[in-house]
C-alpha cells in the first residue's frame, strides 16, 4: 500500500491508475503459477494481452508527459536565458510530473519482479515492450533454478563459477571442446590444450568427463571378480553343511534345534531329508519361535525337555553363538533363552554351532559385547549391584517400548544386559567369570559355555564358520 500510496504522490494520474493495475495484474500473474496448468494458461493469456494494452498506455502516456516537459524545460531555459536571476528558482518550482518522466533505473516494487528501463537480456521469461524511445521491461527477478539449466542460458555462468570452482562432474562436455591436434608427433590421448583444460580455483587442472569415465571403465575391467558373499549367504552355507555332516545315522534319534536366527536354515535343510529318514526323530527345540518354524516344516517338535526320559540323549543340537574364542567357548543366549539352551547343551551328545567368520573372535569380550545374564525379577537390584561390583557394565533388558517395562523371558525371568573388559586366552579366565556368576544369588544362568578344569559346561563339540570368500570351516 505504501507503495502504491507513493505512486499517487509522485505520477500524474493516468500514470498512477496504469501502473497501480500493472502492479496488481502482475502480482494475480504470479498468483496464477500455483494454479493448474490450463487455468494459469487461460488466465494468464488474459493478462499478458492486458499487461500488453496498458504498458501501450503507459509507454505513450510516458511519452507525452516527457515531450511536455521537455517542452516546459525548453521555455524555462528560454525564460531563464531572458532573466537569469530566476533560473534557481525555476528548477526548484519544476512541475512534479517531470520528475517521473524519467523512471529510475530499477525500482523494485515487489519481492517478485521489478519495473526496468534496463535491456532485458537473459532472463527467459522477461516481458518486454522493447520498442519506443524509452525500454520499459517488467522482469521476474532470477528465480534459483537447476543448475545445468541456468549454465544454459546464454551470458549466465553458475554461480560455483565465481568463486573459481568448476566441477568437471557437472560441466556439459561440450564446454572443454577438444583439443585441435597440433600438426607434428601425435600428442598423447590423455593430454588437452590446457588453454581449454579445466582449472580449478588454485590452477590444477580437471579431467575432462571422457577422461573421467574411460578411468572408470577401465579400472572396472581390471577389478578381480568378486569373490567375497553377503553374511547371509555364508551362513546359509554354514547351516547347509553343518546339519549334512551331522545328520544322525543312528535310529531313533532325537535332534535339537536352538533359537538363533539361523534355524530356519537348518529346518529347512533337514526338510529335504525323506519322510523315511526323518520318520524316526523327536525334535526338541529350545524355544517358541524354533518349534513355530518347526512345525511349519512338520517336524513334530516337543515342546519341552521335561518330556524326555532322564536317561535320554539327544543326539545332535544345532544353535548359534554370538561370540566364539579360539578355544571355542563361547558367548551365547542374546535371544533370552539361555537356560533353556543351556539344558539342552548339556543334555546333548554333540553341540554343533553355526556361525560366520564375524563372529570369530580371539578371546571372549574382545569386541566390547554385552552378555545376556538372567535373572529372576525379584533379585533385580540385587543382582545387578552385585553384577557391577564384579566389574560389569549391567543394564536390564527392557522390552518394546522402553515403557513397557523388563524384557521378560519364556520362563518368566529378567535379562542384564553385562560386559566386561576383554578375557584372556586361557580357559581358566572363563570359567572365573562364569563361577562367580553362578554364585550371585538371583543369577539363573548366564551367557558363558565354556570347558573349564570343573567340567564341561556347554562349550560347542563343533563349530561351522561361513567364510566371507562361501567356504566353510569346521572347527573342534
Ligand atoms: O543363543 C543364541 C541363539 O540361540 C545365540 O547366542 C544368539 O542369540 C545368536 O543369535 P543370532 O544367530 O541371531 O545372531
Amino acid at each position: 500500500m505504501s507503495l502504491i500510496t507513493a505512486i499517487k504522490t509522485t505520477r500524474p494520474p493516468a500514470i498512477q491508475n496504469v501502473v497501480s493495475s500493472l502492479i496488481i495484474l502482475y502480482i494475480l500473474r504470479n498468483f496464477c503459477t500455483h494454479m493448474s496448468e490450463t487455468h494459469r494458461a487461460r488466465i494468464s493469456e488474459g493478462i499478458l494481452e492486458r499487461m500488453e494494452r496498458l504498458l501501450t498506455k503507459v509507454r505513450t502516456a510516458s511519452l507525452k508527459s516527457k515531450n511536455s516537459g521537455l517542452r516546459r524545460k525548453k521555455s524555462k531555459e528560454k525564460q531563464a536565458a531572458s532573466d537569469p536571476g530566476d533560473s534557481k528558482d525555476a528548477i526548484t518550482t519544476q512541475p512534479i510530473e517531470n520528475e517521473h518522466d524519467e523512471l529510475q533505473p530499477t525500482k523494485r516494487v515487489s519481492r517478485d519482479f521489478s519495473i526496468s528501463t534496463t535491456p532485458p537480456a537473459i532472463y527467459g521469461s522477461t516481458f518486454s515492450l522493447a520498442e519506443g524511445p524509452e525500454l520499459i521491461a517488467v522482469e521476474p527477478l532470477p528465480k534459483v533454478s537447476s543448475r545445468r539449466s541456468s549454465m544454459s542460458k546464454p551470458g549466465r555462468k553458475p554461480s560455483l563459477q565465481h568463486v573459481g570452482f568448476q566441477s568437471p562432474e557437472l560441466e556439459p562436455e561440450e564446454d572443454y571442446p577438444a583439443p585441435v591436434p597440433a600438426p607434428g608427433p601425435a600428442p598423447s590421448p590423455a593430454r588437452t590444450d590446457s588453454t581449454k583444460t579445466p582449472k580449478d580455483h588454485k590452477g590444477h587442472r580437471l579431467p575432462s568427463i571422457a577422461s573421467l569415465i574411460s578411468n572408470i571403465t577401465s579400472s572396472r575391467s581390471n577389478r578381480p571378480a568378486r569373490v567375497s558373499r553377503s553374511t547371509t549367504t555364508v551362513r546359509k552355507l554354514a547351516a547347509y553343511k553343518a546339519v549334512s555332516d551331522n545328520f544322525p545315522t543312528n535310529r531313533p534319534a532325537y535332534i535339537a534345534i536352538g533359537s538363533g536366527s539361523l534355524m530356519l536354515q537348518v529346518v529347512e535343510k533337514l526338510s529335504q531329508y525323506s519322510y523315511s529318514q526323518l520318520a524316526d526323530i523327536t525334535f526338541v527345540s529350545t524355544g517358541v519361535a524354533s518349534e513355530h518354524i518347526m512345525a511349519s516344516y512338520k517336524l513334530r517338535p516337543i515342546t519341552s525337555l521335561s518330556l524326555l526320559s532322564p536317561e535320554t540323549k539327544i543326539d545332535v543340537y544345532f544353535d548359534t553363538a554370538d561370540k566364539v574364542d579360539d578355544n571355542l567357548n563361547c558367548i551365547r543366549g542374546r535371544t533370552g533363552n539361555l537356560h533353556l539352551e543351556r539344558m539342552v547343551a548339556l543334555r546333548s551328545e554333540c553341540f554343533v554351532c553355526i556361525i560366520d567368520y564375524n563372529k570369530r573372535v580371539p578371546t571372549l569380550f574382545t569386541m566390547g559385547k554385552s552378555m545376556a545374564v538372567e535373572i529372576t525379577p525379584e533379585s533385580y537390584f540385587y543382582a545387578i549391584k552385585k553384577l557391577r561390583a564384579v566389574g560389569a557394565i549391567a543394564t536390564l533388558r527392557h522390552g518394546e517400548p522402553v515403557i513397557s517395562g523388563p524384557c521378560i523371558t519364556q520362563r518368566g525371568t529378567y535379562i542384564i544386559d553385562a560386559s566386561w573388559p576383554a578375557l584372556g586366552n586361557a580357559d581358566s579366565e572363563v570359567e572365573v567369570l562364569a563361577e562367580i556368576l553362578k554364585g550371585l544369588y538371583g543369577v539363573v544362568d548366564h551367557g558363558l559355555f565354556y570347558a573349564g578344569k570343573g567340567g564341561w559346561n556347554g562349550r560347542p563339540h563343533k563349530v561351522y564358520v561361513g567364510l566371507s570368500d562361501g567356504a566353510v570351516n569346521s572347527l573342534g
